[in-house]
């Protein structure tokens, strides 16, 4: 069964490698939106795949790093696109869960869908 949480942070970012005069080489910002996404066996005592607390305690971290940030100076993140956060959010949650898929919306209408590296 796949369980997830969503979190929310605010954050702005340009787009480096976009074709000059391209909107999103300006400075603007986001109200992100990830979904994060966990898969595993309901353990039949808790009646749960795991806690959603420890999705909320995994994300912690990456708030930190990210909320009320300028994405383009956060290491890894120098091209900030959905794209490129979904991966960097991935790397960073998969040690610590059993991770499925991640969604990253950057606005109402546009996002990215990151179901990890391929095998
Ligand atoms: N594949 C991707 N395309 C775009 C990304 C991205 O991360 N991956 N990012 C952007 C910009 O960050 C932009 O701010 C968001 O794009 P867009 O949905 O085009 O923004 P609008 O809400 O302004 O959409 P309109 O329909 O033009 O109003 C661009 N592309
Ligand atoms: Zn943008």
């Amino acid at each position: 069964m796949e369980i997830f949480r969503e979190f929310t942070f605010e954050a702005a970012h340009r787009l480096p490698q976009v074709p000059e005069g391209h909107k999103c080489a300006r400075l603007h910002g986001h109200s992100y939106r990830v979904e994060v996404y966990v898969s595993g066996e309901v353990d039949p005592s808790a009646g749960w795949v795991m806690d959603f607390a420890e999705l909320k305690a995994a994300w912690a971290p990456l708030d930190k790093q990210l909320d009320h940030y300028y994405l383009n100076e956060v290491p890894g993140l120098e091209n900030p696109t959905s794209e490129n956060l979904a991966a960097w959010i991935w790397d960073r949650l998969a040690a610590a869960l059993p991770l499925s898929k991640i969604v990253v919306r950057e606005t109402c209408t546009s996002g990215c869908i990151y179901r990890g590296p391929a095998a």
